[in-house]
């Protein structure tokens, strides 16, 4: 079963096409990373299967629910960690949790918050305002809040912008983890290739608002006779492709 059905998306925004006609599906349990250079579309595509931007035209479907008619009963069931939005800043990270958790009518919250503070390393900035913390803590604080409602769709933008190698490595290592456990879809958009390479069964090559390339990792690899995505990215960005199999 596909868990995101995405059919000829396009987002225009006065003169500038954002996403020009894309079309990719993320079967259930999957990991899809959505690549691309800065302004690719990669954001835009994620708000529009949140609904928080309309497209211009096309249909997205998740877990059987098309957005456009019956979103809500998606949203419930889906949630996201974005970089680009700012939790409120004077409650403290526990209250932030708190207030989600029950936008999402989370049952048994104060347990939730408690295996995620445990499970993310934020015993020690449950208690502090969300204003204050550093930008790696920042998004440990917005994957526990993508997290807080156990999402069956999760839609993950840059997950681990600004967290140290060490912290990075952790998160990574966490969201596998919660993946075999859970059976969470997830859709990815990140720079970091060595994290889409670990991450991702598929990858969706984004440029310009189009879909340029797509396969699996060693699929890639193999086309572009390269030995790492950032080099396959590199190759994408630049319009090289070797001349190897397709
Ligand atoms: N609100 C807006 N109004 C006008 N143009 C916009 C708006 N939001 C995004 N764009 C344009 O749409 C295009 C796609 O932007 P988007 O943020 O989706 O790219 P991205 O792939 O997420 O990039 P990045 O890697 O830099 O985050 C860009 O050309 C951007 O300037």
């Amino acid at each position: 079963m596909e868990a995101i059905q995405v059919e000829h998306l396009v987002k225009r925004y006065d003169s500038v096409l954002a996403v020009d006609d894309i079309g990719f599906t993320v079967p259930a349990g999957g990991t899809v990373g959505l690549l691309g250079g800065n302004g690719a579309g990669k954001t835009t595509t994620i708000a529009m299967l949140l609904g928080l931007i309309v497209p211009t035209s096309g249909r997205i479907t998740v877990l059987g629910h098309d957005m456009a008619k019956d979103r809500f009963a998606a949203l419930e069931r889906m949630n996201f960690s974005s970089p680009y939005v700012a939790l409120p800043h004077r409650l403290t990270v526990r209250e932030n949790l708190r207030v989600y958790g029950h936008l999402y009518n989370v049952a048994h919250l104060d347990d939730r918050i408690a295996t995620l503070a445990r499970d993310l390393d934020l015993g020690q900035i449950l208690d502090r305002p969300a204003g204050q913390l550093s930008a790696g803590q920042k998004t440990r604080v917005a994957l526990a809040k993508s997290l807080i409602n156990q999402p069956e769709v999760l839609l993950l933008d840059e997950p681990t912008a600004s967290l140290d190698p060490d912290t990075g490595d952790m998160v990574r290592t966490w969201l596998e983890q919660y993946r075999a456990q859970s059976g969470c879809t997830i859709l990815l958009a990140s720079h970091n290739m060595a994290e889409v390479e670990r991450l991702c069964h598929q990858v969706i090559m984004l440029k310009q608002g189009r879909v340029v390339d797509r396969g699996t990792p060693d699929e890639l690899l193999a086309r572009y006779g390269r030995q790492d995505l950032e080099d396959v990215f590199l190759d994408i960005a630049r319009d090289r492709r070797q001349a190897v199999a397709a």
